[in-house]
């Protein structure tokens, strides 16, 4: 019987990564080695699906721009829709500090119900315990798993698996990096088997929101986080740039201070277009 055949779509971060010590795991740099480095260092890989690998980067996430994203929403939606081979899923390799949101991205642009799955590391391969290996194990499982159908974009680290649209990280340096705040995770990935608990209902894969062909550009939006006694500079500035628009991550329920509320309201007098949105720096937003 064939294996189920799953592509492994790499972009870099500290799950490719090399350092000079094994015992100082912050101590590297990103995107040294290749995809087909990372997969080859699995043997154990072969057992279970056929791997094959397209290197999209090999880069540190926070360089990852739209131009990555479109490549691989492209690449992914490409393979999937495929006449030719029969994918089981796909496995995003990725830096973590970006990680969650190429996975929004991913989710909002699939067209797929067929499991997307990101992945990567807290600690570079070259060091003691790294998490690399294992979690692309872990993932690649997950990739082959008809249950993680239909469940949207997947994030899979330290044998959790999140949903893309709620889980962001949460740790520098941790192997536990990535939570999902109020609604939790979906599921485990244990030794002898794969556990989901709940699955998102949101809109996502074959009923997503976007359609990655139509998409060039993306309009330049600004994010200002306010505190106490703010100065209305970061938005004046925003605006005057000639931004689309400006998110304000407001204390509280969104309250903005002063200056803020003044430089808001001289941009309004001057009827500008750009659209303002007062949103929350708290954790728990109303979602
Ligand atoms: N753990 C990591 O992957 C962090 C790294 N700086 C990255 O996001 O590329």
């Amino acid at each position: 019987m064939s294996l189920p055949l799953v592509y492994v779509l790499t972009t870099g971060g500290t799950i490719a990564g090399k350092g000079d010590s094994s015992v100082r795991p912050a101590d590297y740099e990103v995107g040294l080695l290749t995809g087909n480095d990372l997969v080859q260092a699995i043997p154990e890989l072969a057992q279970l699906a056929d791997t094959r690998v397209i290197e999209i980067a090999n880069i540190g996430s926070q360089d990852i721009s739209f131009g990555h994203w479109k490549k691989l929403a492209e690449t992914a939606n490409g393979l999937l829709s495929s006449k030719e081979e029969n994918i089981a899923g796909i496995v995003v390799t990725h830096g973590t500090d970006t990680l969650e949101e190429t996975a929004y991205f991913l989710n909002l642009t699939m067209k797929s119900d067929k499991p997307v799955v990101l992945v990567g590391s807290q600690r570079p391969p070259t060091a003691m315990s790294t998490d690399g290996p294992y979690n692309l194990y872990s993932a690649v499982r997950v990739a082959i798993q008809p249950e993680a159908a239909g469940k949207g974009t997947l994030v899979v680290m330290n044998e959790q698996i999140n949903a893309a649209r709620e889980v962001v990280k949460t740790s520098t340096f941790r192997l536990e990096a990535f939570k999902s705040g109020d609604f939790g995770l979906l599921g485990y990935v244990d030794t002898d088997r794969i556990v989901f608990y709940r699955a998102p209902v949101r809109r996502h894969g074959n009923n997503s929101e976007f359609d990655i062909k139509n998409i060039n550009e993306l309009p330049t939006v600004h994010i200002v986080y306010s505190y106490a006694d703010a100065p209305g500079t970061p938005i004046r500035d925003a605006l005057a740039s000639g931004a689309k628009g400006v998110v304000i991550a407001g204390a509280g329920a969104g309250t903005l201070s002063q200056n803020e509320k003044a430089a808001v309201a001289a941009y309004r007098k001057t009827g500008g277009e750009a659209i303002i949105m007062r949103s929350s720096r708290t954790e728990r937003a109303r979602h």
